[in-house]
Order: structure tokens, then sequence, then C-alpha cells
């Protein structure tokens, strides 16, 4: 098919390797369907300097011009992992769609193929994330949790094969669906169950934004893309995180989780198989730095379900265990 207007379709994306990757990934399918795709890389002030991210204004640099791409022609749809996106909405862009997910869990990267369990004492773990911190400590307090950046393949290396200047670590903590898309699945040695470590929200997912002016057709061939489970479960998790006003320097984990403990949704990259479990639940959890405390909530996934859990979270003191925006 050929798209009545411009002829093909461009997507932009970051330039990382990662975001080619998924990029390309998604749109296997609509040139399938015979849609002619170009896949424009983007490349951001953050992806060209090795300035701290916050000096640049955080990881909305990324976001931010990507959206000028989309508003200025060059593109007519941009991906985005759908847990960098802000919860605001930006004038004239439209979330035309949240794919299906994939695995939403963190997954261990260890030198040794030890499970975070069986690390020895003092054992050195990366990760940028408060989250991943306070989870790792709260698992494991004897560990030492080290503040590392860059994008995946830096932090692998800085496991599987240190160069010379670099400390090297024992463990890294890393979204698994990135490393399954990067095709390193292979390097994990352990995947956390959501129930137990609920990850970023909408981790795993991907979002597509259009222009809400685009052309019929585009707007027909990438709404083919959304996924009605992913955006269930990905608004809600994202609502929570809106409500509590909380950044990436919040340590709150998300979920959508089996009603029944202990079981994520289905196998990763699976459809739920809905007649066999029970309604899925809203997870959320918010962790002490240290990870020496944490509060739950929990509610029937739906419309109500992030308002639910925010209150039961603030009700149970939240917003003094960890910074929240909420409340201060
Ligand atoms: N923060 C960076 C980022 N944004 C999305 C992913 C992974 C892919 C996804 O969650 O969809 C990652 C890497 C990571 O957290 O390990």
């Amino acid at each position: 098919m050929t798209l009545r207007v411009g002829g093909r379709l461009r997507v932009g994306t970051r330039g990382s390797a990662l975001a080619l990757a998924q990029c390309t990934a998604l749109l296997a399918g609509v040139r399938a369907g015979g849609v002619e795709v170009e896949v424009v890389p983007i490349v951001s002030a953050g992806d060209r300097t090795t300035a701290s991210l916050a000096s640049l204004g955080g990881t909305g640099v990324f976001v931010t011009t990507l959206r000028e791409a989309l508003l200025t022609g060059e593109v007519d749809a941009i991906v985005h992992s759908c847990k960098d996106l802000p919860t605001a909405p930006h004038a004239g862009i439209e979330l035309a769609a949240l794919p299906r997910r994939a695995d939403a869990r963190d997954a261990l990267v260890t030198a040794t193929g030890a499970g975070l369990a069986d690390l020895p004492a003092g054992a050195v773990v990366g990760t940028g994330s408060p989250r991943r911190r306070a989870q790792v400590l709260r698992a494991r307090p004897d560990l030492v949790v080290r503040d590392i950046r860059g994008n995946v393949d830096t932090r692998l290396r800085r496991v599987l094969a240190p160069r010379g200047d670099d400390e090297p670590l024992d463990a890294v903590v890393l979204a698994g669906a990135g490393l399954d898309r990067l095709g390193r699945g292979e390097v994990v040695t352990e995947r956390f169950a959501l129930d137990a470590w609920p990850t970023a929200p909408a981790q795993g997912v991907l979002a597509v934004e259009i222009r809400d002016d685009a052309a019929a057709d585009v707007r027909d061939v990438v709404g083919e893309l959304d996924d009605a489970e992913a955006r269930a479960a990905a608004t809600a998790e994202r609502e929570v995180l809106r409500l509590l006003e909380a950044g990436c320097a919040a340590p709150l984990g998300v979920a959508v989780v089996d009603g029944r403990p202990d079981r994520p949704v289905g196998p990763p990259g699976s459809t739920r198989p809905t007649a066999e479990l029970d309604p899925p639940v809203l997870l959320a959890r918010v962790y002490a730095l240290d990870g020496t405390a944490m509060i739950d909530a929990r509610a029937p996934l739906g419309p109500g379900s992030a308002r639910a859990v925010v209150e039961e979270l603030l009700a149970a003191g939240a917003a003094d265990l960890a910074p929240l925006g909420v409340g201060r």
C-alpha cells in the first residue's frame, strides 16, 4: 500500500541502538502489511554530548527533539519507550498507539552467572535508578550499589568486559525488554517476578505519537499497532506516576500482575490467557531510598485503579517514606 500522503510512512526515533532496534521490530508488521516505511534516526542534544542528562533538563530532552521533528513535518510518527515519556500531554500531539507489551520485568546480568541471592557480600551492582537501588538493597542489604549511566551496551560492558579505566561491576540491573529487543536476552541471569519487583510505569511498552492533524491513512496505519491490554496497563501505571507527581528520582515500582500473587501476567511476550487467570491487578509500591521499608497498594485494574492505589499509598504515609512530588 502506498500512503496517499507522502507515499511512505516516515517514523522518527532516537539514534541509539535500542531505539533503532525497537522501532524497526515494531514496524516489521507494518511493512509486511505492504506499507512503505522509513526509519529516521533523530539525534538530540542528549545523544551528542556526554554532559549529564540532568544538565540538559533530564531525559525529556530526547522526547522534546523527537516531538519537534514530528511537529515540523520532518516525520509522520515518532516512537519512544513509553517509560521515558512525560505523563503530561503535548499540544498538537496524540498518543496514537501503545503496542503489545514486551517483558515488563527487570533483569539481572552478572559476570559469573550468579543470581541476586548468590552474589557474594560486598558485590557491586550498577544502576542509576533509585527504584532499582532500593530493590537491590531491600533484597541484599549487604551489596554495594553504584550509580551508573550510559546506554545498554556501556552498562553491559562494565560487567561482562570491563575496560582498563572502568571500575568492574559484579552485576547490573536493566530492563529485560531492552535486552531482548537488542538480541542480548541470553546474557540475563535472572528476571525478577513483577509481584516481588514491580518496575517503572509502562516498562516494556513502546509509544507511537502522531500529529493531531495527521492524515487519515497515517492515523489508520499507526492505530493498527495499538494493543488494548498494553494501553490499559500503561495508562493505569502512568496515572499512578502522574498522581504521585513522581519523577525518575522517586523509588516507585508499578506493575500489572495477576490477581494471584507471585505470578506475572502471562509469560513474557505472550498474550494473557484471560480465561485461565484471575483478573489483573494494579500493584504500586513506594520504597525508602535505602530499601529498608516499603508500602504496597493494589486494586483491580480499571479506570479508577490508579486513584485507588495512590490514595491507599498516601494514607499509609508514602509521601513521608520517599521523595514524591505530591504533598511537598
Ligand atoms: N531508562 C532508559 C530506558 N528506557 C527504556 C528502556 C528499556 C525498554 C523499555 O522499558 O521499554 C531503558 C533501559 C533500561 O531501563 O534498562
